[in-house]
């Protein structure tokens, strides 16, 4: 079970590869978050927006839990379970499968579409937080349309097994209240802002670009928790290019490409209403590895 003591670092939230007939990819998935996880990474985030939760049924979801638990037993990473839907009972039922998989904590968002009102909101995460699995709230307003206000994310993370937020709400605004306030731990999953992030009292980040460059990525940490501010912010202007294209077009789209060119996955085929990267970018990201000699 994650506790708020292991929020802090990198959590890689991994795609889910999918074949071209728009399968999971099982064999893809295995040598993919293999090579994720020989880095020391603080947590694995699996059915994420990066993983195109949306689309993902419960029994894929159970068949994703359960090739990630086997491929993190010999390792003490937390395997995190993206299980927040718009549907107050369906988070609810793939909470209580995730936590019954042997997930350590489950990642909820804010629900999408339906623009509920804050105590909607905080209805919603306190069902979820009732199953008794840790939750990591998310809140990311530019995809589900309605974001947290500062009141609504304290009464949140004061729940009884809430263990954290995920902030993506664009602005250093909602940590920084948060932690002036002494809140449980938050992490930036806002990639381009993470080093202000941190320092606005982020523990850490949730990065979808650190599917790529892993290594790298943990370095803006490691400096940053080290008190080397300098050498974390180099590293971290060194990462804003890369980040800018992979954030250029919707993702997971960018960074599926990029895998699969890389050879970590067989295809970077997306669900469809998603769709893979133009021709434009294929060849921006493809000038922009040439000139790191990537
Ligand atoms: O899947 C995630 O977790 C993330 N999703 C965000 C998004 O796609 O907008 C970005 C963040 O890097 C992590």
């Amino acid at each position: 079970m994650l506790t708020e003591q292991q929020i802090y670092g990198i959590y890689v939230p991994v795609v889910t590869p999918f074949n071209t007939a728009g399968e999971i990819d099982l064999d893809s998935y295995q040598h993919y978050v293999n090579n994720i996880i020989k880095n020391s990474i603080q947590g694995l985030v699996v059915n994420g927006t990066t993983g195109e939760s949306p689309t993902v049924t419960v029994n894929e979801l159970q068949l994703l839990v359960n090739a990630s638990r086997e491929l993190l037993k010999s390792t003490s990473i937390p395997l995190i379970v993206g299980t927040g839907t718009n549907d107050t009972a369906s988070t609810v039922a793939r909470t209580q499968l995730a936590g019954e998989l042997g997930a350590d904590a489950v990642l909820v968002v804010v629900p999408y579409y339906s623009r509920p009102s804050q105590e909607g909101i905080i209805a919603h995460f306190r069902k979820a937080a009732e199953v008794g699995v840790p939750v990591m709230a998310y809140d990311i307003p530019g995809r589900t349309g309605i974001g947290m206000t500062v009141d609504t994310a304290r009464t949140i993370l004061e729940m009884e097994n809430v263990v954290g937020l995920k902030d993506c709400s664009g602005s250093p605004h909602l940590v920084t209240e948060l932690r002036r306030h002494g809140s449980k731990p938050v992490l930036c999953g806002d990639d381009l802002n993470f080093f202000q992030m941190l320092g606005s009292g982020a523990a850490g980040g949730m990065l979808a670009s650190a599917n790529v460059q892993t290594a790298d990525f943990l370095k803006i940490y490691e400096y940053y928790a080290a008190g080397q501010l300098e050498l974390s912010k180099a590293a971290f202007d060194e990462l804003v290019p890369l980040m800018t294209l992979l954030f250029k077009e919707s993702n997971p789209a960018p960074i599926k490409w990029l895998l699969s060119l890389n050879g970590e996955i067989a295809s970077d085929t997306l669900r469809l209403p998603l769709m893979s990267i133009s021709t434009g970018l294929q060849e921006e990201l493809s000038a922009h590895l040439a000139e790191m000699h990537v």
